[in-house]
């Protein structure tokens, strides 16, 4: 398998389809064109023509057919496209055809995008956005992922980046011409502004866990004593019969997660098992799995049914008390918030809270972190600023300084790439899918 191969793969989905687009990229591309659809178009001009097998020259499609060489292409490489009848025998015949000629294959998952990282036509930061989008779900998601995209992270990250180099050049400057071995007192000023500027910018990136939670969503668990009614709001929130509802008290057993969307806010809705001391094993274990859930979540939901004597809430971060079945007699005073699943009573309020909740835990799409492969990178960044600093006050061996500069300046390079980053790579674009 050789990385200067000419590759193809479908680039929309599969199954039968009105169109389906077929992607090319590498040197051969042209003489694909050349010899299955009888010469190349002007650049960035889509033709109709019709599609023959090269070696019979039997038609095999009329198609939509693009041509656009690089290096101003996706991939930086000579690139076309065959926009053909989405059919599965179309499809199969054309695919066929492709691989048949010479220094063409099949492309790996994510191999598109890897050569359009090898060009330097996008950053890592961006391939991961580009991930993002394909797997957005709901608007601040997208709205995130399109942040991404456009270099939002990275150019934040090559800004201190060169920050980071100016102060080792500074260092390296005072290591090569300072007799006393160490930063000329106002070279030093200087140097600790600087540092001091990046790390606290950095500082503020990796606070923010708003980005990492909207990309992976917010977790809200439904917890409560037996028959308080968590799997009828599960049902009601998800708009169906998601979970079973009976008034026998330890229905629930398992753990069942719904996929919601809150306004444009992706929020993942767990109904567990309801919290009492039972006998029965099943029971016991639903339970044990219902705490830990609610310890793991974002915000939970502790449901009290009236005049219950509803036990002590779980462990958890953030909880809101919610009242159930207020159409039953019988109030509660020490409740948040007051509902009836059953009825729809009190449920557009409970949801504008849960949305209120989780703009307040995720942003809008706002964040610069978004995934922990960039939280990790900026906090080594922000150690190795903070020894160098200490280095520096201190009078340590600025030798010593310059390497953790070096060190910062190669985390902070992670989050774009520009370091050695072969593992990585291969671990980020296998989560590709084939034509991307
Ligand atoms: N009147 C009234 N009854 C409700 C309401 N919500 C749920 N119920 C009833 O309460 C009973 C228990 O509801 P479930 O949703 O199964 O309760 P649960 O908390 O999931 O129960 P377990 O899974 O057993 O812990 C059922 O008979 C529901 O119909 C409500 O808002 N009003
Ligand atoms: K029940
Ligand atoms: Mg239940």
């Amino acid at each position: 398998m050789r990385s200067d191969d000419t590759i193809f793969a479908i680039a929309s989905g599969h199954g039968r389809a009105a169109v389906c687009l077929i992607r090319i990229s590498g040197p051969e591309s042209g003489r694909v064109l050349e010899r299955m659809a009888g010469g190349l178009p002007a650049p960035r001009r889509a033709v109709v023509r019709i599609l023959k097998d090269p070696s019979s020259g039997e038609p095999l499609d009329q198609a939509l057919v693009l041509w656009m060489p690089g290096p101003e292409s996706f991939t930086g490489e000579d690139q076309a496209e065959l926009h053909i009848h989405g059919g599965l025998a179309t499809r199969a015949a054309v695919l066929r055809a492709l691989g048949s000629l010479g220094h063409c294959r099949p492309a790996q998952a994510g191999e598109f995008t890897r050569r359009a990282f090898l060009h330097g036509r996008m950053d890592l930061a961006q391939v991961e956005g580009l991930a993002d989008i394909i797997d957005a779900e709901t608007e601040a998601q997208r709205r995130q992922a399109m942040r991404q995209l456009g270099g939002r992270l990275g150019n934040a990250a090559e800004g201190w980046r060169d920050t980071v180099l100016q102060v080792l050049a500074l260092l390296e400057a005072s290591l090569d011409f300072s007799d006393e071995g160490d930063v000329p007192e106002d070279l030093e000023a200087d140097i600790l502004r600087m540092i001091d500027g990046v790390r606290d910018e950095i500082g503020r990136a990796v606070a923010d866990r708003g980005g990492e939670r909207l990309r992976e969503g917010l977790t809200v668990v439904l917890a409560g004593p037996p028959n308080a009614g968590k799997s009828t709001l599960l049902n009601a929130l998800a708009r169906r019969d998601v979970a079973i509802v009976s008034p026998v008290a330890g229905t629930t057993r398992d753990v069942i997660e719904v996929h919601c969307d809150l306004g444009g806010l992706p929020v993942i809705i767990v109904d567990t098992a309801g919290l009492r001391e039972s006998l029965d094993l099943i029971e016991q274990e639903g339970v044990t799995r219902a705490r830990a859930r609610a310890q793991d979540a974002d915000l939970v939901l502790w449901l009290v049914p009236p005049d219950d004597q509803p036990g002590e809430p779980p462990q958890a971060r953030h909880l809101l008390r919610v009242g159930t079945k207020a159409d039953l007699p019988g109030s509660r005073q020490d409740c948040d918030l007051m509902i009836a699943a059953a009825t729809g009573e009190g449920l557009p309020g409970l949801i504008a809270r849960l949305e209120q909740e989780a703009g307040a835990l995720m942003g809008q799409g706002d964040a610069l972190v978004t995934r922990e492969r960039h939280r990790r990178a900026l906090e080594r960044a922000q150690d190795s600023l903070v020894r160098a600093r200490a280095l520096l006050v201190d009078g340590g061996p600025l030798e010593l300084a310059a390497e953790e500069v070096r060190l910062a300046a190669r985390s902070i390079g992670e989050i774009t790439g520009r370091v050695d980053v072969e593992d990585m790579l291969d671990r980020l674009f296998s989560s590709f899918c084939i034509g991307k």
